[in-house]
């Protein structure tokens, strides 16, 4: 071997262990030496939690609580807080009710205290807040960058751009189509009871005729396609949320490549089904004026041109992602839960008949008439309560944030635990687990003490924008099917609130109906 070709093999193994070194200081500093300076420096400011080991942060006590059935409460069936978060009942315990825990290598800022979150959130704009990267990434395959998890003066945009879509006028509309819908499926339910089935999973009859509603409202498609759509953002979501996938954990996405590659491959056919229902919507659209969410997606608003600015087909397509998944699963799962509080309270399912029989009488249900449905509102607002669609909120700070003597730092996390807010005994009293709609009779806040201690569409300038269209959608689907029918739980239900992403019933919700 000549000395030139002794050097270039020597050089080439200089080059291969100062790569590896390289590659080996980047695994050390994401996964130990960078988090470990974050822990250090929250601390110093004044947070507990419970201790992490990076690189998993906490991820491992939370899987081993999440099997662990003795710290499940069993004092009533609405007391759910430590069925479906049992690591933050625990944590409670010993860290009160704002403490850090760490999901991998990422801080979160857990958050039970509706006082502390009204300091936290007072002197912050809709628009300074983030949402948290780790998420973002994580579920971009089904929001993508769409209003949900959109910062800044994007989000800005995009929400002036969609707010008119809930307008009262595009409402109206909207109302005749929920009607048409909902009796579709009653009359398929009269068909069944009829051949001698009274049992009826009612979970996956209500999706199914809330997505209906969703596609024809606002995107003006067929139930066909809508189904399509939706059978393909169902097995995203499963994907995605029946199991741990390290969410936090640096290259956690090379522990479980089989599902990263499943959620990307929905992900991209989801689009591309959008895309055909946004380039037909187009060339369909010409000379009229939008009424669906679609339709105003695609015309751009007048805030839109003056920044000289339309939606990109991406962005558009994120948005539909965003509106489509959002906009059908957590009224569709309201209205589940009520069907089972009202099967467990036979009462409540008489007062609201007697109600309906008063401002519906036997005429056509429109808008109007929706709003003289008291009892029913409060029905709704006490199922929010017990069983959030939305259990949590989230946030990301985008700068230090002061609050009292403690500082938050810039990227930390937050965690905002509707569950555990909507079922505290310090801010609801005693019966805070039991079902009693009367408490918000005249209150909106149903007798909470604090006004931030009741959360189901969030707080601030990013609440929920579909908040109206839900209240809409549920009483026109209640009343149908009051009307129509009593109904009982099945000897086959088994209560089990369970969180995919959003709160459901584990295992479907099967009633007893009895036609009237
Ligand atoms: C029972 C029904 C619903 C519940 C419980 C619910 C709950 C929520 C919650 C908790 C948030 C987060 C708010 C925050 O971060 O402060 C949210 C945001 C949002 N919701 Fe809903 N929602 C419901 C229905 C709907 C419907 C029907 C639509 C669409 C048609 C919708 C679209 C959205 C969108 C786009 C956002 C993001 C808003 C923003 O960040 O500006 N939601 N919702």
């Amino acid at each position: 071997m000549g000395l030139l070709e002794l050097a270039t093999g020597f050089n080439i193994a200089v080059l291969l262990v100062f790569f590896l070194l390289l590659v080996t200081l980047r695994v050390l500093f994401s996964c130990w030496i960078s988090p470990t300076l974050k822990y250090w420096k929250i601390r110093r400011n004044g947070f507990g939690g419970p201790t992490p080991s990076f690189p998993f942060g906490n991820i491992k006590a939370i899987v081993k609580m999440s099997g662990d059935s003795s710290l499940q409460s069993s004092n009533s069936p609405h007391d759910i807080h430590s069925n479906v978060f049992p690591y933050f009942a625990q944590w409670q315990k010993s860290h009160g009710k704002t403490f850090i825990y760490w999901l991998g290598t990422e801080p979160f800022l857990y958050i039970a205290e509706p006082e502390f979150l009204k300091k936290m959130s007072g002197s912050i704009l809709a628009k300074s807040w983030g949402k948290p990267t780790v998420f973002k990434n994580d579920r971009d395959p089904m929001f993508g960058n769409g209003l949900v998890m959109v910062e800044g003066d994007e989000w800005v945009r995009q929400r002036h751009v969609i707010t008119p879509a809930f307008n009262p006028i595009n409402l109206k509309v909207m109302a005749s189509l929920m009607v048409e819908s909902a009796t579709n499926m009653l009359d398929n339910w009269t068909t069944f009871i009829n051949s001698g089935k009274p049992e009826i999973d009612a979970e996956r009859e209500i999706i199914k005729t809330a997505g209906e509603i969703i596609a024809k409202t606002s995107f003006g498609v067929s139930y066909k396609t809508g189904q399509n759509v939706l059978e393909k953002l169902r097995a995203l979501q499963v994907t995605l949320f029946k199991s741990n996938r390290f969410v936090g954990v640096p290259f956690s996405k090379f522990f479980c490549p089989k599902k990263t590659l499943e959620a990307k491959r929905l992900g991209k056919e989801i689009d591309q089904l959008f895309l055909s229902i946004i380039n037909d919507r187009k060339k369909s659209i010409k000379g009229k004026t939008p009424q669906d969410l679609l339709g105003i997606l695609l015309q751009g608003s007048p805030v839109d041109s003056r920044l000289g600015k339309t939606l990109s087909q991406q962005e558009l397509v994120d948005e539909c992602k965003t509106f489509f998944f959002g906009g059908h699963e957590t009224t569709a799962l309201a209205i589940t839960w009520t069907l089972l509080l009202l099967a467990m309270n036979p009462e409540w399912q008489d007062q609201l008949r007697d109600e309906i029989r008063e401002v519906v009488k036997d005429g056509e249900i429109d808008v109007n008439t929706l709003a003289g449905l008291k009892k029913m509102g409060w029905v709704l607002n006490e199922v929010l309560r017990l069983y959030p669609s939305s259990p949590n909120v989230q946030r990301q700070a985008r700068e230090d944030i002061r609050v009292d003597d403690l500082t938050i730092p810039n990227g930390t996390n937050m965690w905002i635990d509707v569950v555990a807010m909507h079922h505290d005994p310090e801010l609801w009293g005693e019966d805070v687990n039991e079902f009693k709609p009367e408490r918000f009779k005249g209150d909106m806040y149903g007798g909470c003490k604090h006004k931030m201690g009741y959360l189901p569409f969030g707080f601030g300038g990013r609440m929920c924008v579909g908040r109206n269209l839900t209240f809409m959608e549920y009483k026109i689907v209640l009343t149908l099917i009051l009307s129509r029918f009593s109904f009982t739980l099945s000897p086959t239900y088994t209560h089990s609130p369970a969180i995919l992403l959003s709160l459901r019933p584990n295992y479907g919700l099967p009633l007893r109906f009895q036609p009237l």
